[in-house]
């Protein structure tokens, strides 16, 4: 971060910036905590509900860094599944743990979309999942192209809500109609 401050023309002596390495390697280890967690302990406890339809948790707060640019991306996640025959469930806080744990990684948004419905998949073992993610990225908005408000949506789908037009497009009314 020293090389980096000297890089753009500062001073990284200068009383504002003497903390400020120490400070950003604290703040990423933060920002970045993500690459060090198992996301499938995230989904280790589970609850035998006998519920087989949908579950969806919408408007997850997101804030994530691009690995392109390293600045900031941010917006909402909605997560959804349909429970396998045992109806095994997750709790719901552990939805947005996952989005959150992946999201604290450098990321692009499709990878993070698909790596959230991904482990889905594969610890709960559900019929189907949805993930969708709009967000906005700072590397549009504040510098390069420039066009603060341009909104980027990825989904994944998975299993049945991938299968089903009629699963899928419940799924979807739910996400849109929401509020
Ligand atoms: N697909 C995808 N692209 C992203 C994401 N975040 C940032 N980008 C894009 O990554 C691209 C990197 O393009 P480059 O041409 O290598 O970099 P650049 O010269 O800084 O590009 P500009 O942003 O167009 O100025 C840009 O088009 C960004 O908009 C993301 O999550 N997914
Ligand atoms: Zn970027």
């Amino acid at each position: 971060m020293r090389e980096l401050l000297l890089a753009v023309g500062e001073d990284p002596d200068r009383t504002g910036l003497r903390d400020t390495p120490a400070r950003v390697a604290r703040a990423y280890r933060e920002m970045f905590a993500g690459l060090y967690e198992e996301p499938d302990h995230v989904l280790d406890r589970t609850f035998d509900e006998s519920h087989q339809e949908l579950v969806l948790v919408t408007d997850i707060p997101l804030y994530s860094c691009c690995e392109h640019h390293l600045v900031p991306f941010h917006g909402v996640a909605h997560v959804g599944y349909i429970p396998n025959s045992q109806g095994r469930v997750t709790g719901l806080s552990k939805l947005a743990r996952l989005v959150d744990l992946y999201a604290k990684r450098p990321q692009v948004q499709e990878r993070l979309t698909s790596q959230v419905a991904d482990a889905l998949m594969r610890k709960l073992q559900p019929r189907g999942a949805i993930v969708v993610i709009e967000a906005e990225h700072l590397c549009m908005a504040m510098r390069g192209i420039r066009k603060p408000g341009a909104r980027t949506t990825t989904s994944a789908v998975r299993g049945m809500l991938q299968t089903s037009a009629t699963s899928r497009a419940e799924a979807i009314e739910l996400i849109r109609s929401r509020r």
